[in-house]
């Protein structure tokens, strides 16, 4: 029997490119300007159009904390929200009447931001990046380990199916990448809420602090999985995106998921890596078992993890896609 390799139906909506934080890897973060707040009109038709491709899953991903930078809340309020979460709130709502799964990675929120959205969110994620101090985060005080960890032991404390996982090549060492996989592991032995880890390798972005650094080699990626798989227990998903690495040659080493892939939306933190169409990633994963999975991953599909506001959906749709 070939082993189970999953992907999930996705569209992409960058609610807003407006960050308080100033990564040196990052060209999605954009200043306060006309147009830096996602129109609703356009959020509705994407998630229309996700629905008609049937996409199982709203991927909400932007800035972090964009209120804190001067000028934002003009935007905001114009487009009719108080502020990003409610915009945020109030799309996940329109997700779920369209029959798709929210998914939010907002970056940091506080422990009764992650309340709130819980209850129009099937799974939530932050990538934990690393946890050495690295000078591309020096602009970054959402990037401080500790402030990334302390977001997910909320996430577990609220019982949020969560994904995270690391971002290879960004100036940490081998020993740093065990250390963050072991802070991860440690965080589901505590808490169960840890669905699937993303092994993500920077890609270099013109105009960006890190533009001249090259991306994580092979061999980096390679030795990241192998020690992945060590180190996860093993309920914990293992995912590469396939647009940004060779996917195909690292399915061997243990990894068990190609992510988030929308035969709608493109990948706006890495716009130059398009998305495999369907038929590529079944090429991609020739010889394993491909099959189609949800934001949220089974063994979470019940009541103690899934908002009463979203457990009809998330049963139907976990009937249809797991069985
Ligand atoms: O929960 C997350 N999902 C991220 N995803 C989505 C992920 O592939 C899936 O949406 C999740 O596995 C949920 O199904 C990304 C997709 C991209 O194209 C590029 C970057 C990311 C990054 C994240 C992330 O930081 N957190
Ligand atoms: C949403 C996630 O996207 C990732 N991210 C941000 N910038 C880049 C880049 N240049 N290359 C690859 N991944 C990136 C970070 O890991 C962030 O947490
Ligand atoms: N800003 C958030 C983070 O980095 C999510 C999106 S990154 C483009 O965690
Ligand atoms: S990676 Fe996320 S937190 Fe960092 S600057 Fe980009 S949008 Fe902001």
């Amino acid at each position: 029997m070939p082993r189970t390799i999953t992907f999930s139906r996705n569209v992409f909506l960058p609610l807003t490119n407006v960050c308080a934080n100033a990564c040196g890897y990052c060209s999605f973060k954009a200043p306060v300007a006309d147009g830096c707040v996602m129109p609703a009109s356009e959020v509705l038709a994407t998630l229309r159009r996700g629905a008609a491709f049937g996409c199982t899953e709203a991927l909400f991903t932007f800035g972090e904390r964009p209120e804190n930078e001067p000028g934002f809340r003009r935007y905001i309020e114009a487009a009719g929200y108080p502020d990003i979460l409610s915009y945020c709130e109030a799309m996940s709502r329109a997700a779920i009447d369209l029959g798709m799964l929210p998914h939010t990675n907002a970056g940091i929120l506080t422990y009764e931001e992650l309340e709130r959205l819980r209850h129009v969110n099937a799974s939530m994620g932050l990538m934990l990046e690393t946890t050495a101090e690295i000078p591309a985060h020096r602009h970054s005080p959402g990037k401080d380990p500790g402030v990334r960890l302390e977001m997910m032991a909320d996430a577990g404390k609220l019982k949020i199916p969560f994904t995270t996982g690391l971002l290879l090549g960004i100036g940490e060492t081998a020993a740093d990448r065990e250390e963050s996989l072991a802070a991860i592991r440690d965080l589901h032995k505590r808490y169960g809420h840890i669905q699937e880890v993303i092994i993500q390798n920077f890609c270099p972005k013109e105009g960006t602090e890190m533009a001249g650094v090259p991306g994580a080699s092979q061999e980096v990626i390679r030795e990241t999985l192998r020690l992945a798989a060590g180190i996860l227990p093993k309920d914990v998903s293992i995912q590469i995106p396939p647009n940004l690495a060779d996917a195909g040659g690292l399915l061997s080493l243990g990894v068990t998921d190609l992510g988030g892939v929308s035969p709608v939306t493109i990948d706006y933190i890495n716009p130059e890596h398009p998305w495999p169409a369907l038929d590529v990633l079944a090429e991609i994963a020739a010889g394993y078992d491909l099959r189609e999975r949800l934001c949220i991953y089974p063994q979470y599909c019940n009541p103690e993890w899934v908002s009463p506001e979203l457990l009809p959906l998330a049963e139907r749709l976990a009937k249809r896609t797991y069985g």
